[in-house]
């Protein structure tokens, strides 16, 4: 891409860069596109992104037997996981019939079955000698293995029948005998239900409906929006919706099904007919856009002798999964595996785009030309306010894509300043509309108590993280507005959206989610330049309209006076708060009813800066290097450089400490520049919190630096009433540091300091209250505090319904273990 844009003559390049409305779009899309179709690089690209064969994504006979030959050598010396590993590289780029060979798909199949099931996992090796008898229903070694597994599963019936086909299928006298006995070996199963078998299909589809009614409205200063009909309870669910289309995030495409997003199991079933995506079944394959061979058996010379029951059986295990219509699903996948490679090559947003395109022709539902593209999409852009440099991106990419598609797919779409146009503003439209899909990932899904004294590094305390999964474009989704303090909370199913009201809502009243900043995490003017680089628009929430006591303090600085907890702000801060809250005085509302809004936020900023509840008189000017509480002049400039300097040194420290050189002496010097940042920044600064960081780069063998430590963090500042807000990181750092190194009073401690520290920032029932719980429950039940550990426990699980509802313990697995650990905990010590 970089390469075509150096090529392209200057007087194009200004024409896109200065373009704007759609008219621009159209004679800019044509002199590049004029200037693109003439030039061979541009030609050579295309082609290549076109052709499987230059791509990553073709299959390959002979790669495929490669890893078969490395996967039978790893199975021979009895190396499971490697076998597992090629074979399934194997079948991936195994060609598919009738190109490829029949045999060799069911034999990896079988292969890998034998690997799973020396493994342990009975399920999935199952599922593979299924899926190697759909490929070849005469495979006398497939039923058998088969039949081995049902015998494991108790399943003595499906055992029988099982090995009977093997039997009729065998040739040899020896085999034959060998079967003879394993069939007689199986238990006497007369009236016995067979137990289910898992299919190892997922269902993407939350079962799941809001009774909600909501309704898109046009709001003052953020274009449309959505409010609800009626009054809504806290914890509702307000909207449930399946993507328009998705696409997986390229990190994830080796570990998550490229359909249904949730993590791959060791069986995981690759696309027939190209080597990039891999399912977690063969339902999400299909509804993908795979096609599945079919076999259609009758009653052959094989099974002539085989009563009515074993061929019905027969076909039961040999008949192919439910095929899914195109109204059904939305085979995104389909038009990319005829060969194409630009799906496995081309950014995630432009890939989304393609899919995007092609669903709505497959429906019939754009010109060729795609000059409705956009009164299809209804969605809104922000074209006109992205930087020049993005704009020349956009242009060359859809030239691109519209190009791919022609040649791949649909030889009719017609490659022409119309589609390229509707094409940038699908991109655009992307950019500020489709969602990130995250799963939570917590750091030991299968929780243990671990009894005190005993913790070892491979045993974190529980804690979570969110991994990006795909990209997705929701259509009624995307009309929610943002709020850095928002009212409804979102997550997903699979690829489905859930959104969920955080608090009582009255009817009529904006539902708002937060788009990712949010108050309390960033300060005011952080979230408007992200929202203004990754989203084109400045914030006019609440959040970041009125007054609040985070936006005051996260980067201030504390008073002279050491017995006063109030606020000193360098000019910068300052200024922006001062325009902020002039804008707020500009509006009708009196500052006093600003003040009412929340009586917490009132309580919180009299306590850090009082001066500012006295009636304003004109505008309001907030000054710099004042204490906003008590008036004491402070030089911020003289704090500044000297935190400056207690930075440098513990960035020092830092490394000393990622390369594993720390010692006592280090130690200090960190504790030394800790104490100047304390005595010089205000107490909720969140620079402060970053000085967490250290204690992660503790030796994990020295038990004493921890120690001392935790000492004199703890001994200086015994009085948690002057903790708050963000000190909380560093708490929560201490307390991971105790943790590891046994002693678990500071390690409880510090985890509560830092959950009171989070209620006063965020309110009580935040889920970030939740995820610390988490936390606190894993220390009290590692020092055997099993009453606490239930209370805690309870607490937790009242915050996750709050949030997630009765998909708490799907989304985060080791929710169950946790609450079996406590209640199992309290049972055994009642
Ligand atoms: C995902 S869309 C939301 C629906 C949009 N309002 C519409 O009319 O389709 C995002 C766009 O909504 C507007 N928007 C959302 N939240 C906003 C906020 N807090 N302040 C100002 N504009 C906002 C911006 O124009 C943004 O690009």
């Amino acid at each position: 891409m970089e390469t075509l844009k150096s090529v392209i003559p200057e007087h194009i390049v200004q024409t896109v860069k200065s373009s704007s409305s759609v008219d621009d779009l159209i004679s800019s899309s044509s002199s590049l596109l004029g200037f693109l179709v003439g030039l061979a690089q541009f030609q050579q690209a295309v082609s290549e992104l076109g052709d499987p064969d230059l791509g990553c994504c073709g299959k390959s006979l002979e790669a495929s037997l490669d890893f078969k030959r490395r996967g039978n050598l790893s199975f021979r010396s009895r190396s499971f996981d490697d076998a597992l590993r090629f074979y399934s590289k194997a079948l991936r780029l195994a060609p598919p019939p009738p190109r490829g060979d029949k045999s060799l798909l069911a034999s990896l199949f079988l292969n890998r079955a034998n690997a799973l099931h020396n493994l342990g996992l009975v399920e999935e090796s199952l599922r593979d000698c299924h899926r190697a008898l759909r490929i070849d229903p005469y495979y006398a070694k497939a039923w058998y293995r088969r039949g081995k597994l049902n015998t494991l599963r108790g399943n003595y019936k499906d055992a029988f029948r099982d090995i009977t086909v093997s039997l009729s299928l065998e040739s040899s006298p020896a085999g034959k005998k060998q079967l003879q006995s394993q069939l007689l070996a199986i238990p006497h199963f007369l009236n016995q239900h067979n137990a289910p078998s898992s299919s190892g299909a997922v269902d993407y589809l939350p079962n799941l409906q809001s009774q909600v009614k909501l309704r898109c409205v046009s709001t003052k200063d953020k274009g449309r929006g959505m409010v609800s009909e009626c009054d809504v309870q806290q914890a509702s669910v307000i909207h449930v919706e399946q993507p328009f289309c998705v696409v997986i995030s390229k990190s994830c495409r080796e570990t998550h099904c490229h359909f249904c997003l949730n993590e791959l199991p060791a069986d995981a079933v690759p696309c027939p007919s190209c080597s990039l995506p891999v399912y977690c079944s063969e339902s999400c394959q299909v509804q993908s856009g795979g096609m599945l061979s079919t076999n259609e058996v009758h009653k052959t010379q094989f099974f002539q002798s085989l009563p009515d029951d074993i061929v019905e059986h027969i076909k039961s295990v040999t008949s192919t999964v439910k095929n899914y219509s195109e109204t059904e699903c939305v085979q995104e996948h389909q038009h990319e595996c005829q060969g194409a490679n630009w799906p496995a090559v081309l950014p995630s947003d432009t890939v989304l785009a393609g899919r995007v395109i092609i669903k709505l022709i497959n429906q019939g539902e754009i010109a060729i030309d795609l000059s409705n593209l956009q009164e299809k999409l209804d969605l809104s852009h922000s074209y006109s306010k992205m930087s020049p440099e993005s704009k020349l991106e956009l242009h060359l990419l859809s030239i691109v894509l519209i190009w791919c598609l022609n040649k791949s797919f649909c030889p009719d779409l017609s490659v022409c300043e119309t589609s390229v146009t509707q094409t940038i503003l699908l991109l655009s439209q992307i950019k500020v509309n489709s969602m990130a899909i995250v799963r939570m990932k917590s750091s030991g899904d299968a929780f243990k108590c671990i009894p005190a004294g005993n913790v070892s590094e491979k045993e974190p305390i529980q804690s979570l993280e969110q991994i990006r999964v795909g990209q997705a474009l929701y259509k009624t989704g995307s009309l929610f507005n943002h709020s850095c303090k928002p009212n409804i909370h979102l997550y997903f199913l699979s690829r489905g959206l859930v959104m969920r009201t955080t608090e009582f809502i009255p009817m009529g009243c904006p539902l708002e989610l937060s788009y990712g900043p949010e108050v309390g995490k960033w300060d005011c003017k952080d979230r408007i330049r992200f929202l203004e680089e990754e989203y084109f628009f400045h914030c006019r929430c609440c959040g970041c309209s009125q007054m609040n006591i985070s936006d005051l303090v996260i980067n201030g600085y504390c008073c002279v006076n050491t017995s006063c907890t109030g606020v000193v702000l360098d000019s910068s801060v300052a200024a922006w708060e001062s325009e902020k809250l002039n804008h707020f005085l500009a509006a009708p509302k009196s500052l006093d009813n600003h003040f009412l809004v929340s009586e917490k936020v009132c309580t919180g900023v009299s306590e850090v800066a009082s001066s500012l509840l006295t009636k304003p008189s004109g505008s309001l000017h907030l000054e710099a290097d004042k204490c906003l509480k008590c008036g004491s002049r402070c030089e911020v400039q003289y704090s500044h450089v000297e935190v400056n300097k207690a930075w440098n040194n513990l960035r020092r420290v830092d490394e000393l400490m990622n390369s594993g050189r720390a010692n006592i002496s280090v130690l200090s010097d960190c504790l030394r520049s800790i104490a100047v940042l304390r005595t010089s920044l205000h107490m909720y600064n969140k620079d402060i919190a970053d000085v967490s960081q250290l204690t992660l780069f503790m030796p994990k063998d020295s038990k004493h630096c921890y120690s001392i430590l935790h000492m004199l963090i703890f001994r200086k500042n015994r009085h948690y009433t002057r903790f708050t807000f963000l000190f909380v990181q560093a708490e929560d750092k201490v307390a991971q540091a105790c943790y590891l190194a046994g002693e678990m009073k500071g390690a409880r401690e510090h985890c509560e300091a830092s959950i009171k520290i989070l209620k006063r920032l965020y309110g009580d029932e935040h889920v970030v209250i939740g995820n610390e719980m988490v936390k606190l429950a894993s220390i009290q039940l590692a020092s055997g505090d099993s009453c606490g550990a239930w209370e805690t426990t309870k607490r937790l699980s009242q915050i996750f319904s709050k949030y997630y509802g009765s998909h708490a313990e799907t989304l985060f697995a080791y929710l169950s273990c946790l609450k079996l650990e406590a209640a199992q905990a309290v049972n055994f010590c009642s």
